[in-house]
């Protein structure tokens, strides 16, 4: 089986800085992933450089796909990536909900309004929701907003960062039985313990290193 994500030696430096340094790791079909360490420490650069948010040395892939600036749009297309303060693109819910579906790729799978209701509570949110401005609402609602845009989309691969920091108990919950489903590949930003316990890998990173990787429980 091929990996989904692979990368290969990737180092990343910015203004001369290096913030990751010789990363190296795959992640395959229906594995969850998090990647931990200390603030600062590279995390959510490793998201960043596989959706091509950061020039980097070394090979970084999508399945057998090298990422290049030819590559990255389908990289991107195939690829949920929910930063820590998504920005939605439209002014109310019910349209950055549909913005993807305006364009010709998807323009026949527009959802109808009770599959959007339907995502909607898989996520512990309502419809209410749906009139609401984006610039109005809180940081972990635009995150699940940006998660119900890739289910919609039937996405598989999904990039996370701190989805679950700003959640209640019980939108945490829904947020775990939703990356429960075994044909969702993950991989995510995370401190949470619950949401750790929950992956079947932990890669800590340490000033931009990858130095430990571990399943949790196992020191
Ligand atoms: N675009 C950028 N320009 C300059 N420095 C950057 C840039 N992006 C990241 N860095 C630096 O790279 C290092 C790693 O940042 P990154 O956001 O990946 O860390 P993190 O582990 O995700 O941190 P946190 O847990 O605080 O979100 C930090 O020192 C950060 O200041």
């Amino acid at each position: 089986m091929n990996p989904i994500i692979r990368f290969d030696q990737v180092s990343v430096a910015v203004r001369e800085k290096t913030i990751l340094s010789n990363i190296s790791f795959a992640l395959f079909p229906g594995e969850k992933t998090v990647l931990c360490g200390k603030s600062g420490s590279g995390k959510s650069s490793v998201l960043r450089a596989f959706i091509g948010l950061h020039a980097v040395a070394g090979g970084v892939y999508f399945q057998q796909m090298q990422l290049t600036p030819a590559s990255v749009h389908t990289i991107r297309s195939a690829t949920a990536y929910i930063g820590q303060e998504p920005i939605l693109g439209a002014e109310t819910v019910r349209e950055a909900l549909l913005l993807p579906f305006q364009f010709k790729i998807h323009r026949n799978q527009r959802p109808p309004d009770a599959r959007l209701g339907e995502v909607l509570n898989r996520l512990h949110l309502t419809v209410d929701i749906l009139k609401r401005k984006c610039s109005r609402i809180s940081g972990g609602e635009k995150q699940r907003i940006a998660l119900a845009r890739g289910l919609l989309l039937g996405k598989s691969l999904y990039l996370l960062d701190e989805i679950t920091s700003a959640l209640d108990a019980e939108s945490k919950q829904a947020v775990f039985d939703v990356f429960s489903d075994p044909q969702l590949t993950v991989l995510s930003v995370a401190h949470d313990t619950e949401w750790l316990a929950r992956c079947d890998r932990i890669l800590e990173l340490d000033a931009g290193r990858l130095v430990r990787e571990r399943t949790y429980g196992n020191a």
